[in-house]
């Protein structure tokens, strides 16, 4: 029953949670001279690479059997749901600098999980003129820093604490929640690469059913060895530097000696926090014509040009974003934050449905 969940006071006490939550994150941005802003939710390309996306017409338009790539529909091509602002950050972060936003985002996963939802808000930052991957972990650590030192003391957060051991409340208990601000406190949050993650997992195998090996995704019961043993169970630990045959395409090869074969590697890193895994993932951007259409090809994104066609290679539908870098780009780099796992992981709850006051998912949209 959505529509009269918030009612009962555990559910009041979230709802403040996140309104304080964006007020901090808010105050911590304008700190820095981020602009915010408001990135568009329809939007003309699929394949940003996170998820599977919802295409959108209006509700009088049945697609008709000749009309393969939407072109009678209403914006005259296939348009979706957004899976990620930062593409368009980036386009942004080109004009004033840096730049954040907090914005819904839509996932068509056809998971049953604790964990996804179909509609949820991600917190964007999109850095400009940076150089490499530390600024921006440091901008992620010290937002999360900045956040749970603001609000640890606050009577939204005491209230969550008491509730906590309460229970009939689903929330985990209150040493474990607050064990989990605190470790956002910490300074300094170790940084390991996915290489030598892969390595500590491997000495450890027996432990794991997946078998740890290079250039395959870490699974949560790596990720959670890695919080455990790497973090000491407290700090949010950072795996950096992923093999890029398992990132997206606008991930920038790390320049490393030897890095255009099968060990090739991006500057990309993961956050993850104990017992929850990953909370967060960024990366610097490519921001050279030729690399990122490379990148493009060899994901599959963009086709071979066809013969006789001119030899330039264009984007696709994501040529406005190679165009970004056809007008002056510089180096730059931002993360995004799942917002309301992050809010999942700071209240407790069991599933990250509870902290949705409307929650969105495979086979479920109530009201
Ligand atoms: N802004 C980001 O770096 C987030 C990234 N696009 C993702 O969907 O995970």
């Amino acid at each position: 029953m959505p529509h009269l969940r918030p009612r009962t006071p555990v559910n009041a006490v979230l709802l403040r949670l996140r309104s304080e939550a964006i007020a901090s994150l808010t105050q911590f941005f304008a700190g820095r001279s981020f602009t915010q802003t408001h990135p568009p939710i329809i939007t003309s390309s699929d394949c940003e690479g996170a998820g599977e996306v919802f295409t959108i017409m209006p509700a009088n338009d049945a697609p008709t059997p000749t009309d393969q790539d939407g072109q009678d529909s209403f914006f005259r091509s296939r348009k979706y749901l957004t899976v990620s602002a930062q593409l368009h950050l980036e386009a942004l972060a080109q004009a004033v600098g840096n730049v954040w936003a907090l914005s819904p985002v839509f996932r068509a996963e056809k998971s049953d999980t604790s964990r996804h939802l179909s509609e949820f808000y991600m917190l964007e930052a999109e850095m400009s003129f940076v150089d490499d991957l530390g600024p921006v972990m440091d901008l992620a650590e010290d937002m999360l820093r900045s956040l749970s030192t603001n609000l640890i003391e606050s009577a939204t957060v005491q209230d969550l604490f008491y509730r906590s051991p309460h229970s009939g409340s689903h929330l985990a208990p209150a040493d474990e929640v607050r064990r989990r601000w605190e470790g956002l406190m910490r300074q300094d949050w170790p940084r390991i690469t996915y290489t030598d993650a892969v390595a500590l997992l491997r000495q450890k195998a027996d432990l794991f059913t997946h078998k740890p090996t290079w250039g395959a995704g870490l699974q949560s019961e790596h990720e959670k060895y890695l919080a455990e043993y790497v973090g000491g169970g407290e700090k949010p630990v950072f795996v950096t530097h992923y093999p890029r045959d398992i990132k997206a395409f606008y991930m920038r090869e790390t320049q490393t000696a030897g890095s255009d074969g099968a060990g090739a590697v991006v500057d990309c890193f993961d956050l993850l926090v104990p017992e929850f895994c990953e909370i967060a993932g960024g990366s610097m951007r490519e921001h050279r014509v030729e690399p990122l259409l490379s990148a493009m090809k060899r994901q599959g994104i963009l086709k071979p040009p066809s013969e006789g066609a001119a030899d330039e290679q264009t984007g696709g539908t994501l040529d406005w974003y190679v165009d970004l870098r056809r007008w002056g780009c510089p180096p730059h780099g931002g993360f995004g934050i799942g917002f309301d796992r992050l809010l999942s992981y700071l209240a407790g709850v069991q599933t990250i449905r509870d902290i949705v006051s409307f929650p969105r998912w495979y086979g479920r949209c109530d009201c």
